[in-house]
């Protein structure tokens, strides 16, 4: 039998205080910019979940020296190392992973593998495939053209690089990161409208804090530099528990995610303050706050689309429809997520619609459901949220949010305790 996991309503408003575990996304840019400095960098605030740990094993295979140490959130790395012949990238169900470790790779002369799980298998990687042919690499898709598996080598010239933005970020991240270490540099032209552009900006700091500017989409060639780096906690990973507040009522507070949070996914805030909350923002701290009624919204989520499945949780106990636009490429992600949020909503009664390019959800009181999460840790951490209002919500296979929160449900259960 599928496993399965029960959330209990609330029955009084929430008032409490979370640290979310760190960002999946800086842990792994801080990652393999170590991995690419020569010498030690210690990462401090480190995420300890599935796409982390798979970073961590893809640096290895590159070459670095990775000492973990799960209790204190630390990190070390040795950097500066090169892939033993034959080596093997696993990035498990992890496209940051996947989509950073081709090009670091590429950088190599030896030939690497990266593959993944059948999910990851049936994402997109055209594009940085491509990309990598364009600038000197040698590329070879061991199953179907676009995807995983490929094996990939070097060196790589470098210089102008032509690359899709409408899929994914995650390409240009990928090869902006390798870019210092290519012969000419790099200078990225976009063949269409990026999306997730925050993601984008957050490369380019953490490239600038292991020292190489990034101008423009231009990278000269240059080195990395080792550092002792801080790791804030993860903002999609907190707006579950804003999302919670929104539902439940109450307060509650995110520690560690100030004005300065390097992290797109703290405008989640910002969409809950138009739905009728309250957010406080100060340099270490984000609070929402929910009192009144939660109104309907029109919203482009293409900058924060990691949030749009938490906001259809939301939009349930809103007093009018919701509109979420602008993220039709999360149809690629871990599974289709429009569609699987739209049919699991309806599975609980919700009128909930699919659109070309998002949903439209109308609000309503959800019937007792248990609810499938297609592998998608963020159906699971998202879907649980209706359980903290409506009674008889169970949510199959929760172990899936291993993916970037082994912990989430003991940490929902401390908050609503
Ligand atoms: O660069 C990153 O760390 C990420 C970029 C986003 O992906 P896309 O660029 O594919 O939208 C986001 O959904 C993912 O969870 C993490
Ligand atoms: C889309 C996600 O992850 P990735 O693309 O890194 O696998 C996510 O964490 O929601």
């Amino acid at each position: 039998m599928t496993e399965s996991r029960a959330v209990s309503p609330l029955h009084r408003p929430l008032d409490a205080t979370v640290r979310p575990p760190g960002s999946k996304s800086i842990t792994n840019r801080a990652l393999l910019c170590a991995a690419l400095a020569p010498g030690e960098s210690t990462l401090t605030g480190a995420l300890f979940a599935d796409d982390t740990r798979a970073m961590m094993q893809a640096v290895a295979a590159l070459g670095a020296s990775v000492t973990a140490d799960p209790p204190s959130r630390t990190v070390t790395v040795a950097g500066g190392g090169a892939p033993a012949p034959g080596a093997i990238v696993d990035a498990r169900q992890s496209g940051t992973t996947s989509r950073f470790a081709l090009p670091a790779a590429a950088l190599f002369p030896t030939r690497t593998v990266v593959d993944g799980t059948a999910q990851l298998r049936a994402r997109p990687f055209g594009p940085v495939l491509d990309a990598l042919r364009q600038v000197g690499a040698k590329v070879e898709e061991l199953g179907e053209p676009g995807f995983l598996p490929a094996a990939v080598s070097g060196p790589m010239h470098g210089g102008a690089v032509h690359v899709s933005g409408h899929i994914s970020s995650q390409f240009l991240s990928g090869l902006l990161m390798a870019g210092p270490l290519m012969r000419d540099g790099l200078e990225v032209s976009l063949t269409s409208e990026l999306v997730s552009v925050p993601y984008v900006e957050m490369t380019k700091a953490v490239m600038a804090s292991f020292g190489v500017t990034v101008e423009g989409l231009t990278v000269r060639p240059g080195a990395y530099t080792p550092r002792v780096y801080d790791i804030e906690p993860d903002a999609s990973a907190a707006s579950y528990f804003l999302g919670a507040a929104a539902i439940a009522g109450g307060r509650v507070t995110v520690s560690g995610l100030g004005t300065a949070s390097l992290q797109g996914d703290v405008r989640f805030a910002d969409v809950l303050e138009r739905m009728g909350a309250t957010v406080t923002r100060t340099g270490d701290s984000l609070t929402v706050t929910r009192s009144g009624p939660l109104h309907g919204i029109d919203v482009d989520m293409a900058d924060i689309s990691d949030t749009a499945q938490t906001l259809a949780a939301v939009a349930v106990f809103a007093d009018s429809p919701t509109r979420v636009r602008g993220i039709g490429f999360i149809r690629g992600k871990e599974t289709d997520r429009i569609a699987a949020v739209v049919t699991e909503l309806r599975r609980a009664g919700i009128d909930a619609v699919e659109d070309e390019d998002g949903f439209t959800i109308t609000p309503g009181t959800p019937a007792p459901a248990r609810f499938e999460t297609y592998e998608d840790h963020r159906m699971a951490m998202s879907l649980s949220l209706l359980g903290l209002r409506a009674p008889g919500i169970e949510i199959l296979d929760p172990t899936c949010v291993a993916k970037t929160y082994p912990d989430f449900f003991a940490d929902l259960d401390a908050l609503t305790r």
